[in-house]
């Protein structure tokens, strides 16, 4: 059974006519993204905006209407994956790159919709590295900040080099490992000088589908 693609078609089942969608980015959304194509084949009429290139790209493939960000002031329903969820219903996103964009789009967003597979639920946020966006301008003195509050700080890489991402800036990945207070994280890393927004996102989420090896759902509602 393909978890995600499980947790992601459920929640593809709340969008209705009319509405502004957000669509996120990774292996879980990517199966949300193909079931809003087969609706809109099938009628559905919607707009939406993309988390990522990627995302946006497959979007217009399968025919979803994507209008400018500038267009919409408000969306209806977003749809993203992340990398863990806590019982609270906070998340650690950002394994893929996009958490500048799906934090954006997620605080613009009436109901904000995370799937994804048993593996990402987890008592307590941090055994996934957190992502922290940092401008490329002196990026090491702003590393040098994170590794003040952080014991383990890395440039994520590709092909050797230095990620960007779709907005041009680095990522950092942060192992703090128990993250007992993600809020107070959070305005911490946001408070650093060139820092951009890091990958916490905490009390964002309204609903949360996890797909279980049972065939099961889990959805947890704020
Ligand atoms: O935050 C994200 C991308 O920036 C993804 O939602 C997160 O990494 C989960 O990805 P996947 O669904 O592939 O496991």
């Amino acid at each position: 059974m393909n978890l995600k693609k499980a947790a992601a078609e459920k929640a593809v089942e709340a969008i209705k006519d009319g509405m502004c969608i957000g669509l996120g980015t990774g292996s879980t959304a990517y199966w949300a993204i193909q079931r809003i194509g087969e609706r809109v084949r099938d009628g559905l009429k919607i707009e939406a905006v993309a988390t990522s290139v990627a995302s946006e790209e497959l979007a217009v493939q399968l025919g979803i209407p994507i209008v400018p960000f500038e267009n919409i002031t408000r969306l209806d329903i977003t749809i993203d994956g992340a990398d863990e969820v806590n019982p609270e219903l906070h998340l650690i996103k950002g394994g893929g790159g996009a958490l500048l964009r799906e934090k954006i789009v997620a605080a613009n967003t009436d109901y904000f919709i995370v799937v994804a597979d048993e593996n990402k639920a987890v008592d307590t946020l941090g055994s996934f590295a957190l992502p922290v966006e940092v401008v490329p301008f002196a990026s090491e003195w702003t590393k040098r900040r994170l590794e003040a509050s952080c014991p383990d700080v890395q440039w994520r890489l590709k092909d050797g080099v230095k990620y960007i991402t779709d907005n041009g800036n680095y990522i950092a990945d942060c192992r703090y490992g128990e993250i007992n207070d993600p809020a107070a994280l959070e305005a911490i890393l946001n408070s650093i000088p060139g820092v951009v927004d890091n990958g916490l996102f905490v009390g964002m989420a309204d609903k949360i589908i996890i797909a279980k090896s049972d065939g099961e759902l889990d959805i947890r509602v704020k």
